[in-house]
């Protein structure tokens, strides 16, 4: 249902050109005759980034031909996403930036682009007997979840928002003055709205870097829901709702100021909000649609019954190796994916990485050589600047999925995990340096990392995963690989 004012440009300078056409559907509608009212919304989405706007809104404008299916999209933590968003009824132009060029088109799926801290609205969406699914990208902090998988409590706005629903959703009305804050709390005050509105079915569906993110997602709320002894809510949620969960992959850096001159310069459009993207994208869902979905199998998306072989094939290659990248490629002076793995050591870290990785994943059905060959082709798209700062903060939490998981199974099938342990050491190293990029362990890391010696090995590795701590040889293999990146 997008426009086609697709194009081709090699990107430009920091300046957006004076003049140019403010970029709203009245413009849109007057310059490539596209429909100027937004389809009705049937989607609500938490976090309104970046990935969200080059994947799921953009496979949903592939898929809608006909117009039926808009987006209501809620930033999570502040509100300027939406409000850029709003000023242009929505509309944006995705710059899907390949070696050669760019191309770009203008996306309209978004038909409302809200302030996250509007919860009032969230809950009159997920209410809406017209709305099918709510799909999520809040990052993996934003599900507020400990290692154990359940709200963290000692999150403090996890515990006022127990405390919030605890008081509100037995309540005949909700209070919104303190409304909740954390992204689960606000779908579980929307899914207990939709119970009291007798609207039907509801798919959740979960596109955050995380293993099993439908499940993950599922427990969390009904964890929540009896934390705040909300039995008839939870029972609409066992009855009514459905957790979708997904594989999600196609690789989106942060906008640069760059990226709006060259939209101005190869377009003509002010657009003050475009996202840049890979050509390559990919989704893998699995789970049930009560109400509905878009045809997103147009845009190439694919429903499969087990997805745990595909999410950790994307979990492990494409994004531990990310996460090797982001320290270990740091750590010898590169500032992007692209530069790091130009490094023919650290392309032979990632290739060692990999080797072990897919010991562990079923030989069958997933073509994990093409696989390999493809992620290489596209970690040296120089065009894409993806920052290796961006993609190492909160290490702790994807080192937990990303590296622990294989470094056990290598350990456990008698092998040292080598290339693991270099990827945990450079970590190590980092956080030892003061290097680390933000990461939502805080204070704890940072006490972690000045323990001495082989007590921060020690202690930094329980934050990761305290299962690792079981086997003394791998902070002995810890430590070790981080004295090398020291001194790198
Ligand atoms: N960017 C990518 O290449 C990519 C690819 C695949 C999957 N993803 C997934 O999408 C997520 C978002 O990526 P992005 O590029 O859109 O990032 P982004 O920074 O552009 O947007 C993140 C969104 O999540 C919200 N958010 C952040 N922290 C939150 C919190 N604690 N609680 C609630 N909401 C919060 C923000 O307000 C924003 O709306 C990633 O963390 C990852 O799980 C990203
Ligand atoms: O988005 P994050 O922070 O979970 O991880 C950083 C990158 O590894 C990630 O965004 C990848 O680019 C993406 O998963 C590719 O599909």
């Amino acid at each position: 249902m997008s426009d086609a004012t697709g194009t081709e440009s090699a990107g430009g300078s920091a300046e957006i050109p004076a003049g140019g056409l403010g970029l709203n559907r009245r413009n849109l509608s007057a310059r490539t005759g596209a429909a100027s009212e937004p389809a009705p919304v049937r989607i609500a989405h938490l976090g309104l980034g970046a990935f969200h706007r080059a994947h799921q809104a953009w496979y949903t404008d592939v898929a809608d031909e006909a117009n039926e299916w808009g987006i209501a999209a809620f930033t999570g933590r502040s509100p300027q996403a939406a409000e850029e968003l709003a000023a242009q009824d929505g509309l944006y132009s995705l710059i899907e930036r390949s070696v050669d060029g760019d191309s770009i088109t203008v996306i309209d799926s978004i038909s409302e682009a809200v302030d996250g801290a509007r919860v009032d609205r969230l809950v009159e969406h997920v209410a809406a007997p017209d709305t099918a699914l709510v799909t999520l990208t809040v990052t993996e902090d934003g599900y507020a979840l400990g290692a154990d998988g359940r709200p963290d409590l000692a999150n403090p706005s996890v515990a006022a928002d127990v405390e919030w629903l605890r008081h509100n959703l037995g309540a005949a009305e909700f209070d919104l003055s303190g409304a909740p804050r954390t992204a689960l709390a606000r779908l579980l005050a929307g899914v207990e709205a939709r119970r009291r509105s007798g609207a039907g079915a509801l798919a959740i569906v979960s596109c955050d870097n995380l293993p099993e993110n439908g499940e993950l997602t599922r427990a969390g709320i009904f964890e929540l829901a009896e934390l705040a002894g909300a039995t008839a809510t939870r029972e609409h949620l066992a009855e009514h709702v459905t957790f979708v969960s997904t594989s999600i992959d196609r690789i989106t850096p942060k906008t640069t100021p760059a990226d709006v001159a060259a939209v101005a310069a190869a377009t003509g459009w002010r657009d003050r909000s475009p996202v840049v993207t890979e050509p390559f994208h990919d989704w893998v869902l699995s789970g049930e649609f009560g109400a509905g979905r878009p045809a997103w199998e147009k845009a190439g998306a694919r429903f499969v019954d087990d997805i745990d072989p595909f999410e950790r094939r994307k979990l492990w290659l494409l994004n531990g190796s990310h996460t090797l990248l982001a320290y270990a490629g740091a750590a010898r002076g590169h500032r992007t994916v692209a530069e790091a793995v130009g490094d023919p050591e650290v392309r032979s870290w990632v290739e060692q990485f990999w080797a072990e990785a897919v010991r562990h994943l079923p030989a069958e059905g997933l073509d994990l050589d093409a696989y390999r060959a493809a992620l290489l082709e596209r970690f040296d798209n120089a065009r894409i600047q993806h920052l290796l700062g961006q993609i190492g903060q909160d290490g702790t939490t994807k080192l937990r999925v990303r590296i622990a998981p294989v470094l056990r199974a290598e350990r456990a099938a008698g092998r040292g995990g080598e290339a693991s342990v270099r990827v945990l050491g450079a970590w190590v190293a980092a956080a030892r340096d003061g290097r680390l990029p933000a990461d939502r362990a805080g204070d704890a890391l940072a006490a972690a990392a000045a323990a001495s010696g082989e007590r921060s090995v020690v202690d930094l590795l329980r934050l990761v995963d305290p299962e690792l701590l079981e086997d003394p040889a791998i902070v002995a293999a810890v430590s070790r690989a981080a004295g090398a990146f020291a001194s790198v």
